[in-house]
């Protein structure tokens, strides 16, 4: 496989993004463990951290293999349980706007990445600079479905203006994807996405999807890895040197 400079100077930046992140790490926090390539860079630093004895935390993953890698790498892991909320969720993310509104699902873990976003205090996503966009929207958006409502959801998302696209196997396109709770995944292409609120609003009415990879308002703080220096972007405030921040929280 030929690896082009880009794709090189991404994998840096989010290894840097995920790096930064644990600045905000403090002892006996409870955390959220995102899925995908930047959670796991992050996921690897934090099991250094705590193998070093550096770091002392517990957390739940948002996906089967986030857990694992977790497990592998020395985190104490929690089952979900009543009353368990996080300090802190770090996750990645596809696409990120100004708002801090969020694309997410590209590795198919929506699902319970919302789930783990919701019960917790803060989001905080690391991210190269290539998902930082001024609109929502060129990456398609993801939908868990339940299996028996494809045809419908389908049809439905047609009506609203997209273009969905059952998520096969890279190497079986006749084999569909399954979600870790066995569900269908439909990635819907738009184009641009100028009211991520009024579609999310639609998405929630139809039957069979179970989540959607819109997540607004959910996003405290983004650390973006850019060639010029690893920012820190809040909604409504300028993007600063992450390093200039020492408390998130
Ligand atoms: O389902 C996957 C997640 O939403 C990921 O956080 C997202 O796809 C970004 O993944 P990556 O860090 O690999 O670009």
């Amino acid at each position: 496989m030929v690896v082009s400079e880009d794709q090189t100077q991404r994998e840096k930046e989010k290894q840097l993004a995920a790096a930064t992140a644990l600045r905000w790490i403090r002892d006996g926090m409870l955390l959220g463990l995102g899925s995908g390539s930047t959670a796991a860079y992050f996921i690897n630093s934090l099991g250094e951290a705590v193998r070093n004895g550096q770091l002392q935390v517990q957390a739940t993953a948002t996906s089967h293999a986030s857990d694992a890698l977790a497990r592998k790498a020395g985190i104490a892991m929690l089952e979900p349980r009543r009353g368990l909320r996080f300090d802190l969720t770090v996750d990645g993310a596809d696409e990120l706007d100004p708002q801090l509104r969020l694309i997410k699902g590209g590795g198919g873990a929506l699902l319970r990445e919302k789930i783990i976003a919701t019960a917790s205090d803060a989001l905080l996503i690391i991210a190269d600079s290539s998902k930082a966009v001024p609109q929502l929207g060129r990456f398609p958006l993801p939908l868990e479905i339940v299996p028996f409502a494809l045809p419908w959801v389908l049809d439905a998302m047609e009506a609203l203006g997209g273009a969905p696209v059952l998520r096969t196997d890279p190497n079986d396109a006749q084999t569909a994807v399954q979600s870790d709770q066995g569900n269908l995944l439909v990635d819907c292409h738009f184009n641009a996405l100028p009211d991520p609120a009024q579609l999310a609003e639609h998405l929630q009415r139809i039957p069979g999807i179970v989540e959607h990879g819109l997540f607004l308002g959910l996003a405290r703080a983004a650390v973006v890895a850019r060639e010029e220096g690893v920012m820190l972007l809040r909604p409504g405030l300028e993007p600063v040197p992450a390093a200039s921040v020492s408390e998130l929280l």
